[in-house]
């Protein structure tokens, strides 16, 4: 398993190391598309309505909790109740768990149909995943391009390619600092899945 933790951008800008680990190829190329097509039929999508400039839009991709009971995650006032873990979604848990030495209690699902799909600039900063989370991200399906640029100065930016079977580990001040999002695409983009195990106290 090739493992990069640091990164340049077009500009030789390196991204902090501690901040970021990314592993290619964490899970085997057939076994990330067999989960993708395996949770895109089994998993109880929603698309969410978030108010934006006081209207209520529908976020631009579909999405889903799983977790331990007692890992509900509160987002704008509102309590997501965890789905209970699958077979499939423990076992990818417990190697995630043993590649970045951290236990999980929830994991939370995205999917992005096509292009149009989306997740605007954010950090995971909510005060349930603690004030320095270390998140684990596993990407299954279309590579998407993950943008990041600095909460002070939007001119720091910085991308890498989330690649099918892909692991970054999101750590340390990263969240403080930074933002991220995936961008629209007006290249033809098929089905991507990202799964993101946090700890939610
Ligand atoms: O889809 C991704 O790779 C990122 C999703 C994300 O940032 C999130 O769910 O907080
Ligand atoms: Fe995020």
């Amino acid at each position: 398993m090739e493992q990069l933790s640091f990164f340049d951008d077009n500009e030789g800008l390196r991204f902090p190391e501690n901040l970021l680990e990314f592993t290619p190829g964490f899970i085997p190329g057939k076994e990330a598309i067999a989960l993708l097509d395996h949770l895109i039929s089994s998993t109880p999508w929603k698309q969410y309505e978030v108010e934006m400039y006081g209207k209520k839009v529908l976020t631009p991709r579909l999405t889903t909790w799983f977790g331990d009971p007692n890992s509900a995650y509160k987002l704008s006032g509102k309590s997501f109740d965890p789905h209970p873990w699958t077979n499939e979604l423990l076992d990818l848990k417990l190697r995630v768990e043993a590649f970045a030495h951290e236990h999980f209690n929830s994991v939370l699902l995205n999917y992005y149909r096509d292009g149009n799909d989306s997740v605007a600039w954010h950090a995971d900063n909510e005060k349930e995943l603690g004030p320095r989370p270390l998140i684990a991200s596993v990407s299954l399906g279309q590579a998407r391009k993950f943008d990041f640029r600095h909460k002070e100065d939007h001119k720091r930016k910085y991308s890498l390619t989330l690649t099918n079977g892909s692991l970054l580990i999101m750590k340390g001040d990263l969240q403080h600092h930074w933002e991220h999002r995936i961008a629209k695409s007006t290249a033809p983009m098929r089905e991507r899945i990202n799964l993101t195990f946090r700890i939610v106290n």
